[in-house]
């Protein structure tokens, strides 16, 4: 498999705290890795220099054979997406954050398209009135989730999405990670503390104080 994404020697610093430190990483593409490791070592700002929201210090980060400098921001993050834990929908219903991807491309919704997406994790074309602040936590994130992916995205970086879910929600975002890797080719690294998703992994990375420890 060709690498999608690598980081060369890459470092983070804020002030004079080292954060992310010596980061060499290969990511194939089709790769489905999942993140775990103590709380503040640094899992998150990984994710974030990979979705260009924070810059290095130090090091390469390299996107389909390009420096992640080097591209239109608004570009990259149609190709890199990430995901909150906590995810903010914005406007008054589910319809105004899922037309979103149409109206900031200058397309018309394609409703079946975002039906077909709500009903793969269990929604309904109903719940597009739905007001947002009338929605469950797993709504919520299933909703903010299909926002990303109505365009697919090469890579969706997932920092802890199913943290606070119940296990029936875990399990409808669990199968559709697995689709959209498996079936539609989107590479996924996703950051949990789940112990049965740690245990579940295709690929194990553990970052511990800053630093990554590949298949630990
Ligand atoms: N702008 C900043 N200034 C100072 N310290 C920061 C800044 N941003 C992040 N940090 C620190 O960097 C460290 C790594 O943070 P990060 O959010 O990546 O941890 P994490 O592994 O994702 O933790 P958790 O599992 O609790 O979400 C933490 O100690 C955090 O306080």
């Amino acid at each position: 498999m060709t690498a999608l994404m690598s980081l060369q020697n890459v470092n983070y610093q804020v002030k004079d705290k080292l954060i992310l430190q010596e980061i060499n990483l290969t990511v194939p593409a089709g790769a489905n890795y999942t993140i775990t490791g103590p709380s503040g070592s640094g899992k998150s700002m990984l994710l974030r220099l990979m979705a260009a929201m924070i810059s290095k210090t130090s090091g390469e980060l390299i996107f389909a054979g390009k420096p992640i400098e080097s591209y239109d921001p608004i570009m990259y993050r149609r190709e890199v997406s990430y995901c909150f834990q906590q995810p903010t929908l914005f406007g008054t219903t589910v319809a105004d954050n899922l037309a979103f991807p149409y109206q900031i491309r200058k397309q018309v919704i394609d409703l079946p398209h975002v039906t077909a997406a709500l009903e793969y994790v269990g929604l309904s074309a109903k719940m597009l009135n739905q007001k947002i602040e009338d929605l469950s936590g797993g709504e919520r994130q299933r909703v903010a989730l299909i926002r990303n992916i109505l365009f697919l995205p090469k890579i969706l970086l997932l920092d802890e999405v199913t943290a606070g879910l119940d296990t029936a929600n875990k399990d409808i975002i669990h199968e559709w990670l697995r689709h959209l890797n498996e079936d539609r080719h989107v590479t996924t690294l996703m950051i949990t503390h789940d112990t049965t998703e740690i245990a579940s992994a295709d690929q194990l990375l553990r970052v511990v104080d800053g630093r990554l420890e590949v298949g630990a």
